[in-house]
């Protein structure tokens, strides 16, 4: 089996090389292991040339605030940083942010725009109810604007957040490409439709994430995603006391862990939380439970807490990663969806690379990222650069 996995790993890391040779950028992502990158360019004037042929040709580019404002990304990361310190909670918030925004009709903010008449903003389908941390890109956003009135997109805001609270939550620094504009509406209809379920088996599971161009390898490693933050009991709770109607637990989840789940949802929360979660379709279940989203919406207000289970439940000192795949395999997955990676055939193998090797994690999680956050982006002259993330400019 190792070979097996060495096998899938070295093809991988070939397609990965010639994928970034088929793009503007001639660097493997191996050339430079992580570390600054390299600059093509020296001078601003050779940088200025550089940046008005790849708008012309409609691409993303490293660095690409370098001359109009090059402390954007710098803004970003302490920006976050010093919110992170007083709410460690916004890391896995602009993770789960990121990964709703690209997967709908790419990493356009277009999650990000607020409802106003004639366009149902994205953040009000069911699927986002519970979506967080749309105040810190505000905050964010303010002070890229303050240093640089217009400029920076808040679709470049997203992806950049979102990378360093994958840091700040353990996992890796992955290099990313600026330049993404901002779309002019929001898509409420296709986030209901598109965006998984927890509910959903590995077959959707993987029918999901192939329709968004995402191999099997791909798609367990994003998952590693759930190594941080919480899940609120309403989306599980159907799990511990009426899987499929069965009115008992899903036998798929460990017994211990099952208990130790109970303790946290508890039945009259169960009951309040999921009333009718025997003749709900997933979607349904989700919208129709009590919506967190007044309470937990805005982080800075988020005083009271729902029910919920800690996806490190083990405590801090876990590295991002080995606990999730490792706990999927001793059947301790917390959604029906994270617990069905292990019944699929290819995805098992890579959670049980992934539960071993905590640096293929890495390597993997990091490389998935980087595909995500260059999902159906929209360049100059598309879409435009909003000034308030919330509305159309
Ligand atoms: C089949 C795909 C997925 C499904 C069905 C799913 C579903 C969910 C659900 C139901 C929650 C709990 C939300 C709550 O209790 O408020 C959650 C949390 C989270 N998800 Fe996913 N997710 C999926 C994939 C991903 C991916 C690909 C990422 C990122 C790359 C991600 C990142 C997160 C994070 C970080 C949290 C914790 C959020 C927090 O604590 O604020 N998820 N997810």
């Amino acid at each position: 089996q190792e070979d097996d996995i060495n096998e899938k790993f070295s093809s991988r890391t070939d397609k990965y090389c010639s994928l970034s040779h088929d793009n503007d950028d001639s660097h493997s992502i191996f050339d430079y292991s992580f570390a600054p990158l390299p600059m093509f360019a020296t001078t601003s004037v050779e940088r200025r040339n550089l940046q008005q042929q790849t708008e012309a040709r409609g691409s993303l580019r490293y660095d690409y605030y370098y001359d109009t404002c090059p402390q954007a990304e710098q803004i970003i990361r302490s920006s976050v940083r010093d919110l992170f310190r007083k709410q460690p909670q916004i890391a896995p918030a602009l993770l789960r942010l990121v990964f709703h925004d690209c997967f709908v009709e790419g990493c356009d903010a277009s999650v990000l725009l607020d409802s106003v008449e004639g366009m149902h903003s994205e953040k009000e389908s069911p699927p986002n109810e519970s979506l967080k941390g749309f105040d810190v890109i505000d905050i964010v956003k303010s002070e890229l604007e303050e240093a640089c009135p217009g400029l920076v997109s808040c679709a470049d805001a997203v992806v950049l957040a979102a990378r360093e609270s994958v840091i700040l939550a353990g996992g890796p620094f992955y290099p990313l490409k600026t330049g993404r504009r901002d779309s002019l509406t929001s898509f409420a209809e296709v986030a209901t439709f598109e965006l998984p379920s927890p509910q959903d088996d590995v077959s959707k599971f993987i029918e999901t994430f192939s329709s968004k161009g995402f191999d099997e390898r791909e798609a367990v490693s994003l998952l590693g995603a759930h190594s941080t933050g919480k899940i609120h009991c309403n989306f599980f709770v159907n799990r511990l006391y009426n899987f499929s109607g069965t009115n008992s637990s899903d036998p798929s989840m460990d017994s211990e862990f099952l208990s130790l789940l109970r303790s946290k949802c508890n039945t009259g929360q169960a009951s309040l939380l999921a009333p009718a979660s025997k003749s709900l379709s997933p979607s349904q279940l989700i919208s129709t439970s009590p919506s967190p989203s007044s309470i937990i919406h805005e982080l800075s207000s988020s005083l009271v807490e729902e029910p919920a289970m800690k996806m490190d439940y083990e405590g801090p000192g876990e590295s991002f990663g080995t606990l999730y795949y490792r706990s999927l395999l001793q059947r301790r997955g917390i959604l029906y969806v994270d617990q069905q990676l292990t019944a699929g055939e290819e995805t098992k193998t890579w959670v049980q690379a992934y539960a071993s090797d905590v640096s293929l994690f890495h390597k993997d999680f990091g490389l998935t990222m980087m595909k995500l956050s260059n999902m159906g982006v929209l360049t100059s002259p598309m879409g435009q650069v909003r000034k308030d993330c919330r509305k159309v400019s």
